[in-house]
């Protein structure tokens, strides 16, 4: 069965760890190919500090240049709280012969229980999960809690990079430079869009 996967993410803005962490992904898992999907509005998270268009800009510039990665729109299409189940059972629905795979942060796997619908999530995707530095993941807590995780989940050690977009967002504010931390596509925008400086 052809396995894809699936980077969803604020991307406020994108940055070197998500790419790394899907390309890690992607050669692991063997996937045809890996569908990053920028948020409209995050559940979980009260701001956003560029629009779901900006976010959708600096996506499609980062990704470019790997034929493996692709951006899809559903998400910011479909607007309103970005809840992953409507994602994956629409994705689900459309092409059933395809194995998703849900690639997430260890920090952001962790808030799984307050996910919505997040049993009916684990049955219906895959989990790969990238270790994040400094983020301890409690697994036993979680697979107590959603058991059918044992089976549909392969965690990766692989690539530690510790960069966040809080981090580069306060960097760009203090004028301090981005560059060799997101692509040169990435920079310009932010730059040309005057993104993230108050
Ligand atoms: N350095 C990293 N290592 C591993 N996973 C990461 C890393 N940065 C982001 N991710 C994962 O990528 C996905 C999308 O992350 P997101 O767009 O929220 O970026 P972020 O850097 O965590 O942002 P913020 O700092 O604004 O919360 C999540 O699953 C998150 O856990
Ligand atoms: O569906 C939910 O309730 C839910 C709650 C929190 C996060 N998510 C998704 O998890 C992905 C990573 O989120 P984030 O905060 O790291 O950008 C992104 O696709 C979010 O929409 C989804």
């Amino acid at each position: 069965m052809q396995r894809v996967g699936i980077l969803g993410g604020t991307f406020d803005p994108i940055h070197y760890a998500h790419l790394a962490i899907a390309e890690e992904a992607r050669v692991v898992l063997g996937l045809s190919q890996v569908m990053f999907i920028p948020t409209a509005q995050q559940p979980l998270k009260q701001q956003h500090f560029s629009s779901a268009y900006q976010r959708l800009a600096m996506t499609k510039l980062a990704i470019a240049d790997n034929p493996a990665f692709t951006v899809s729109t559903i998400e910011v299409e479909r607007s309103g709280v970005s809840y992953t189940i409507d994602t994956i059972q629409a994705l689900h629905e459309d092409q059933p012969d395809i194995e998703w795979w849900l690639i997430v942060g260890s920090d952001s796997l962790a808030t799984l229980p307050r996910w919505h619908s997040a049993a009916d999530l684990v049955q219906l995707a895959h989990f790969a999960i990238l270790e994040r530095p400094g983020f301890d993941l409690d697994w036993s807590a979680l697979l107590e809690q959603f058991p059918a995780l044992a089976k549909r989940s392969v965690r990766i050690q692989g690539p530690r990079m510790d960069l966040s977009a809080t981090e580069l967002r306060s960097r760009l504010q203090a004028g301090l430079p981005v560059r060799y931390l997101v692509p040169d596509a990435v920079a310009s925008y932010i730059a040309e869009q005057q993104l993230y400086l108050a």
